[in-house]
C-alpha cells in the first residue's frame, strides 16, 4: 500500500470514527441528563413512586456507566461484504436517531464473520479491516483479504496483514489482563459463541487464550441470554486472589458488571480459605473419601451414653437410659433429614420419655392432657434437660463442626478409620487455625449434612412473609409504570434499553427485598444457584471442590478452562472425563485451543522439553510469533547463587525497562529468597501482596504465578521447584510459560537436562557475556 493510499484510507476511517464518537457523546449526555432529572425529582414518600424513581435511576446509571466504559477502542473493525454492504464493529452497538445501526456490537450474530471468515471460507466477506486508534484518532488500518476474486482492482492496493494481532501481542505487559475484542481468533470465537447449556471444557496449552476466551464468553453469554442470566448471575472461579485482580478489569471494560469473581477458597460465605497447608493435607481433604468421613463424624455427634444418666428436674429424679436415647436417635435418624433439622425428632422423643416418667410417678389417672402439655414445656425449658440434649445431639454450624473435627485426634480416628496414621496426622491442627482453601469444600459438605439451624429457618420464614407483602406492593408499582408508559409523558425508552428495562422489572418483582447488587447477594448466599459458572485453571480443583461447585450450578451450564499438564495441586484433576462423567454425563463437550499467543517460539522450545518429561505423548501449542531472543541459563556454585540471582534480576530489569519482570522461586526457598531480594533490589513486591501486579518486579512461587504473564521471567533454582511438590514438573512447565519476551534460569549447580535448550552463559548473565 502506498503512503498516499494509507493516508486516504486512514482519513476515510477517521471520518467514520469521529461520527461514532460524536454519537457516543450525544447518548452519554442524554443518559446523564435523564439521570440528573430522575435524581432531581422529589421523593414522593410512598413506595410505588419511590421505587419507580429508583429503578429509572439505576437504568440510566447503568446506561451511562456502559457508555463511559467503551471510550477506549469504541470501534475496531470494518467488514466489507460481497453484497456491497459493509458495517463497522465495536464494543457496543450504536444506532442513529432513526434507529438505524451505525455500529455493530461484537457479540451480535452478524459480527461473527469478522472473527471467523477465512480465505477458505470467506462467509461472504471480501475484506476485514482492523482499525487501530489512539484515543479518538485512527493511527493504522490493517486489512485481511478474504475473497480476492470479489475485490475490485483499485481496492487491492489497500491491503495489509495481521499487524493488529501482533501489535497487541508484542506490547509491554501492564500487570492487568486486557480484553481482546479487536483480535479474537476464529478458533477462539467458536468457543466464545458456543451454546449456553451443558458443560464446555476448553483444554489448551499455556498462553492459548483460555482465560481471556472464558471472560469474553461470559460477556457474550450475558449479552445473548441476558434475560436468563441477569437474574441468576454468572460466577467466575479463579485460582487465587492475585489472579482475580489480574483479570478483574476485563469484564467491566466489556461493559459487564453482574459477574461474581471468586477463588475456591471464598465459595463458602463468611469464610476466606487462603492459609497455606501441606500437599498431603490438601490431597486428603480434596479426596472423595471425605464425604464418608464427614458423614460419619456427624453421626458421632449423635451420642448415646454408656451408662444411665440421673437427672434432677424440679426436685424429681428422672433417668435417661442408654436405650431411651438409642430409640430417640433411631427415630431422628429415620426422619432422613440433615442433623440440625432431625434434632427436633430426637428432642421430642426424649421429652416424651421423660414426660412419661413424671406422669407414671404422679399417677396417670390424675393428670389431664393440659397438665401433660405443661409438664413437657417445663421439661423442655429446664436448663439441666437442655444442657443434656445439647450434649447428646448438639446444634452445629459447619464452622464449629469442622473446627472440632480437625482439632480432635480421637474424633478423626473414629470418623476416618481408613486413612493412614500419617494422613490423619496431616489433618490435625489447632482449633483457632485459619481456614485453608481445601477446608471450604469440607464446610460446604458439612452444611449439607447439618442443614440449617432453627434460627436460620425462623429468619427465612420471616423473610418470606415480608416478601409476600412486598410482592403485592410491586405489582402495584408495575401497574403504575405501565400506565405512565402509556401516557408517554415521562418515560422514553430507546430500543436497546427495552431488554434491560424488562430484565430490571423482572428483578424488581422477584427480589423485592433485594439488598445490594446481584453479585453481593449471590456471594453471601451458600445456596445461590448461578445461571452459568466459569472455572479458570479448572485442573486445580479437587474432587471435593467439584462437588461443591456442582451444587452452585444444578443446571450444569458451565465453561471449564484448563490444562491437565499444568496441574500443580496434589489434589488436582487428572482427567476431565473422570469429573464430568460423574456430574454431567452425556452433557459435556470439549474444545481445544492450539495456538500460543503469549510465549514466543524460542521459549516454547524449552517448554516443549519440560512437557515431554511430564507426558511424552503431549503436543505443545504452536507459538504464533518468534522474537529472535533465546532463553538463557546460568549454572553457579551453590555458595554464590544468591549474588548471581541478584545480578540476574538487575540485568533483566534493565532489559525490560518499563515492562514487568517476575522472579519465580521454589516454595521451599520462598522465605529465604524473598528476603534476599527485598534487601538487595529496589521495587520488588512479593507473593500475595496486593501491589504485586503493579510492581516492576514480582517475586512469586509458581502457585502464585498461575494464569499470570510477564515480559520477562527469571526462574530461580529450577531443580528445587521440581523437588518442592508432587507435581513439580508441571510447576516448572507453568514457570517456563509465563514469559511474553524473555526467559532466564539461574541454577545452583548443574542445569537440569530438560532446560538444556537454553543458551548457557556459565556463571554469567547475558549482560556479562
Ligand atoms: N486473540 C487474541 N488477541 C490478542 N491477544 C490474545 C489473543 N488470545 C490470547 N491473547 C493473549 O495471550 C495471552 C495468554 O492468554 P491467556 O492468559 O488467556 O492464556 P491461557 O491459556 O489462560 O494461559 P495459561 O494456561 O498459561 O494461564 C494474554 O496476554 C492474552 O491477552
Amino acid at each position: 500500500m502506498t503512503e498516499s493510499t494509507i493516508k486516504h484510507e486512514i482519513a476515510e476511517e477517521q471520518a467514520q470514527v469521529s461520527m461514532l464518537y460524536d454519537r457516543l457523546d450525544v447518548l452519554r449526555e442524554r443518559a446523564a441528563a435523564d439521570l440528573k432529572r430522575v435524581q432531581g425529582e422529589e421523593r414522593l414518600g410512598h413506595d410505588q413512586g419511590d421505587s419507580e424513581r429508583d429503578s429509572f435511576s439505576t437504568l440510566y446509571q447503568g446506561r451511562h456507566a456502559q457508555l463511559s466504559s467503551v471510550e477506549r477502542g469504541l470501534v475496531f473493525g470494518r467488514v466489507d461484504n460481497t453484497d456491497d454492504t459493509k458495517f463497522h464493529i465495536g464494543r457496543i452497538g450504536l444506532f442513529d436517531d432513526d434507529y438505524e445501526p451505525v455500529l455493530v456490537d461484537w457479540r451480535a450474530p452478524v459480527a461473527q464473520s469478522f472473527y471467523r471468515a477465512t480465505p477458505a471460507d470467506p462467509m461472504g466477506v471480501i475484506r476485514r479491516r482492523h482499525i487501530r486508534l489512539h484515543q479518538r484518532t485512527v493511527v493504522a488500518v490493517d486489512d485481511d483479504l478474504l475473497d480476492l476474486e470479489a475485490l475490485s482492482d483499485p481496492d487491492r492496493s489497500t491491503l495489509t496483514g495481521e499487524a493488529a494481532l501482533l501489535a497487541s501481542l508484542t506490547s509491554h505487559r501492564t500487570g492487568r489482563m486486557n480484553e481482546i475484542v479487536a483480535t479474537i481468533q476464529a478458533e477462539q470465537d467458536v468457543i466464545i459463541r458456543s451454546e449456553l447449556p451443558g458443560v464446555l471444557v476448553v483444554q489448551g496449552g499455556p498462553g492459548t487464550g483460555k482465560t481471556v476466551v472464558a471472560l469474553h464468553r461470559a460477556a457474550y453469554l450475558l449479552y445473548t441470554h441476558r434475560e436468563q442470566l441477569a437474574r441468576r448471575g454468572v460466577l467466575v472461579v479463579g485460582p487465587n486472589a492475585t489472579f482475580l485482580r489480574y483479570i478483574d478489569q476485563v469484564l467491566p471494560s466489556l461493559g459487564e458488571t453482574d459477574v461474581v469473581l471468586s477463588t475456591v477458597g471464598e465459595l463458602f460465605p463468611g469464610v476466606v480459605g487462603s492459609a497455606p497447608e501441606s500437599p498431603l493435607a490438601a490431597r486428603v481433604k480434596g479426596s472423595l473419601e471425605m464425604v464418608e468421613v464427614l458423614a460419619r463424624a456427624v453421626r458421632d455427634f449423635q451420642a448415646v451414653p454408656a451408662e444411665p444418666i440421673a437427672l434432677k428436674v424440679d426436685n424429681r429424679e428422672l433417668t435417661l437410659t442408654p436405650s431411651i436415647v438409642r430409640r430417640a436417635r433411631k427415630r431422628a435418624r429415620d426422619a432422613d433429614e440433615p442433623h440440625n433439622r432431625a434434632r427436633r425428632f430426637f428432642v421430642k422423643a426424649i421429652l416424651d420419655a421423660l414426660t412419661d416418667q413424671v406422669v407414671d410417678e404422679l399417677g396417670r389417672e390424675f393428670i389431664s392432657d393440659d397438665d401433660i402439655a405443661d409438664l413437657r414445656k417445663e421439661l423442655r425449658e429446664d436448663p439441666v434437660v437442655r444442657d443434656l440434649l445439647r450434649q447428646l445431639w448438639p446444634e452445629l454450624t459447619p464452622q464449629l463442626f469442622v473446627t472440632i473435627l480437625l482439632s480432635s485426634d480421637s474424633r478423626l480416628a473414629a470418623a476416618a478409620p481408613d486413612l493412614s496414621e500419617s494422613e490423619r496426622a496431616a489433618l490435625v491442627r489447632a482449633n483457632d487455625a485459619p481456614w485453608t482453601a481445601s477446608d471450604v469444600a469440607l464446610l460446604d459438605e458439612a452444611a449439607e449434612l447439618l442443614g440449617d439451624l432453627d434460627s436460620d429457618v425462623y429468619a427465612r420464614k420471616q423473610g418470606a412473609v415480608n416478601q409476600a407483602v412486598g410482592a403485592e406492593e410491586h405489582l402495584d408499582y408495575i401497574r403504575g409504570v405501565i400506565e405512565l408508559e402509556s401516557t408517554a409523558h415521562r418515560i422514553v425508552l430507546m430500543p436497546w434499553e427495552v431488554e434491560q428495562f424488562t430484565g430490571m422489572l423482572a428483578q424488581w418483582t422477584t427480589q423485592t427485598d433485594a439488598v445490594g447488587t446481584l453479585a453481593e447477594r449471590a456471594a453471601a448466599d451458600r445456596t445461590w444457584q448461578f445461571g452459568h459458572v466459569i472455572v479458570d485453571e479448572a485442573q486445580e480443583l479437587s474432587a471435593m471442590d467439584w462437588r461443591l461447585l456442582m451444587r452452585r450450578v444444578p443446571r450444569r451450564s458451565m465453561t471449564l478452562v484448563g490444562d491437565i499438564a499444568q496441574t500443580g495441586s496434589a489434589a488436582g484433576t487428572r482427567s476431565w472425563a473422570e469429573v464430568l462423567d460423574r456430574y454431567a454425563p452425556r452433557r459435556w463437550r470439549t474444545a481445544e485451543l492450539s495456538v500460543n499467543y503469549r510465549t514466543p517460539a524460542e521459549i516454547m522450545a524449552v517448554a516443549a522439553d519440560v512437557l515431554a518429561a511430564i507426558d511424552p505423548s503431549a503436543t505443545p501449542p504452536t507459538s504464533v510469533r518468534d522474537t529472535g531472543v533465546k532463553p538463557w541459563s546460568s549454572s553457579v556454585p551453590a555458595a554464590s547463587f544468591g549474588s548471581a540471582l541478584v545480578a540476574a534480576v538487575r540485568s533483566e530489569q534493565a532489559e525490560v525497562g518499563d515492562g514487568r519482570l517476575a522472579v519465580l522461586v521454589p516454595s521451599s526457598r520462598y522465605a529465604e529468597l524473598t528476603s534476599l531480594l527485598a534487601s538487595q533490589v529496589e521495587g520488588v513486591a512479593f507473593g500475595t501482596h496486593p501491589g504485586v501486579l503493579d510492581s516492576t518486579i514480582a517475586v512469586l512461587d509458581v502457585g502464585q504465578a498461575k494464569g499470570l504473564e510477564f515480559d520477562s521471567v527469571l526462574i530461580a533454582d529450577p531443580s528445587a521447584i521440581v523437588a518442592s511438590s508432587v507435581r513439580g514438573l508441571s510447576d516448572l512447565y507453568v514457570a517456563v510459560t509465563r514469559a511474553t519476551k524473555r526467559l532466564g534460569v539461574v541454577c545452583p549447580g548443574p542445569i537440569p537436562e530438560m532446560l538444556t535448550q537454553t543458551v548457557q552463559t556459565g556463571g554469567m548473565t547475558p549482560e556479562d557475556s
